[in-house]
């Protein structure tokens, strides 16, 4: 998985057996034959998943932008439609979407996989969404100390779909800025009018 190399030390990993049984008492609880052929395996299949889908918790988000590099390049730069997968801390149940990710340099840039990256580190989470925008933003601001930082995010969240108040195809838009962005309308439309699609 892009981001994050290894998770297969995880904790998820050190307490595989112990989140097999819960999930196992789960099914249980739930009124489910755990001993039925298609079942068998799910405890296990779920705790791979769980290795996968909070891996973000093996990495520190700052560390994800790894190497930076001198550049005076001082013009906006966009990074857009950037997917992520998170949980949300509420239901754990999933909500995903894009990020689409602007910053005006100064003096410092990142390689732009690892914009990708630092996505990953943080949505792969229990998370909200205000929060992944605000986490993005913030770290940007300390590794990189642009002159402004915008984030945007767009989350379609499955216990808005699926279940409560069953608003299928409802999206939740946030976004945070930082530096320039804040006082510069000019800069903030630019950015919005890149970034549309
Ligand atoms: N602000 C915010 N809210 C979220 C996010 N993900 C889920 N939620 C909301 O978290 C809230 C939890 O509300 P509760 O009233 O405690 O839980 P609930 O009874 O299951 O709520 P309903 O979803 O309204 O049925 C819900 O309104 C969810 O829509 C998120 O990323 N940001």
């Amino acid at each position: 998985m892009a981001g994050i190399k290894d998770y297969k030390n995880s904790k998820v990993t050190g307490n595989r057996e112990l989140i097999e049984g819960h999930v196992r008492e789960i099914l249980r609880l739930i009124g489910e034959d755990v001993d039925r052929e298609g079942l068998l395996e799910t405890p296990a299949r779920v705790t791979r998943m769980y290795e996968e889908i909070f891996a973000g918790y093996e990495v520190d988000p700052r560390d994800a932008l790894g190497v930076t590099f001198d550049e005076q390049h001082e013009e906006l730069v966009i990074v857009k439609d950037i997917v992520y997968y998170s949980q949300c801390e509420h239901h754990m149940a999933p909500f995903f979407g894009k990020v689409h990710i602007g910053y005006l340099p100064s003096g410092k840039i990142a390689g732009l996989s690892k914009f990708a990256r630092l996505v990953d580190a943080v949505t792969r989470r229990l998370q909200v969404q205000e929060r992944i925008t605000s986490e993005i933003a913030d770290i940007l601001e300390e590794v990189l100390q642009p002159q402004g930082v915008m984030v945007i995010v767009e989350g379609e969240h499955l216990c808005m779909c699926a279940r409560g108040v069953k608003k299928p195809g409802s999206k939740t838009v946030t976004s945070a800025v930082r530096g320039h962005f804040r006082s510069n309308a000019a800069l903030r439309s630019e950015f919005l009018s890149l970034v549309k699609d």
